[in-house]
């Protein structure tokens, strides 16, 4: 009989604002890109942008919109352009579900979070990426958190991110098994640049660390 193999780690790439990174990114593997529509981020991309960006990404890469406190008129306007909605503010349930499309929820590891309560609360959404927490600062930290506070068994895919480089991530896959990780900074060269070798060493890693 045959045996199911171990599921891959996918991998999600988050902050892209520029074709070439994108192409590096599909041709890597990267199972989805994220597109930063907050303005007040430095990786953040215009509407006009995103309309020519995704564009660009080929069937089977999720086109991931990340959204933080923001208006319904502005989601909707970029709705055409993405497969997924990631919400990375004070969103409620209701809020994030009423636009019809696949959505998850970002939550930031404050020292007081009760992930069992976001799972029922967040019940619709597709996966929770858990981010580390610095108050002020929506996401896009660069920073890592303790990575033994996520519950072995959460009833919800888990996307690991915050502060994941090519130095962390195997470990980061062996300790806490996600079923996704989100990476920005640690891939980048400078802000919204995303550096070719960190890229590539990254999805080796993911890869190396699911084989072991
Ligand atoms: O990237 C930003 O500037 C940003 C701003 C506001 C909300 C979210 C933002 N980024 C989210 C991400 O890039 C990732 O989902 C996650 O926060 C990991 O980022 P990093 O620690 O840089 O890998």
């Amino acid at each position: 009989m045959k045996t199911l193999s171990p599921m891959r780690t996918r991998v999600k790439f988050c902050g892209l604002t520029r074709s070439d990174d994108i192409k590096r990114a599909v041709m890597l593997g990267a199972d989805a890109l994220g597109f930063v529509m907050w303005p007040k981020s430095a990786r953040s991309i215009t509407l006009e942008q995103l309309e020519t960006l995704s564009g660009e990404v080929p069937a089977f890469v999720t086109r991931v919109g990340l959204f933080v406190d923001q208006s319904v008129d502005v989601i909707q306007q970029c709705l055409p352009y993405l497969d997924m909605i990631q919400f990375h503010g004070d969103e409620s349930p209701a809020f994030c579900a009423q636009f019809g499309r696949p959505w998850i929820k970002a939550l930031r590891m404050r020292d007081d979070i009760d992930l069992s309560q976001a799972v029922v609360d967040y019940h619709q959404a597709q996966a929770l990426l858990l981010d580390a927490y610095r108050p002020g600062t929506p996401g896009g930290t660069g920073e890592v958190f303790d990575w033994s506070r996520i519950p072995a068994k959460l009833a919800k895919p888990v996307i690991l991110a915050g502060g994941l480089t090519v130095d962390n991530i195997a470990s980061a896959v062996h300790q806490v098994a996600p079923y996704a990780v989100d990476v920005s900074g640690g891939i980048e060269a400078a802000h919204g640049r995303k550096d070719v070798e960190k890229m590539t060493l990254f999805i080796q890693q993911v890869a190396l660390a699911d084989a072991r």
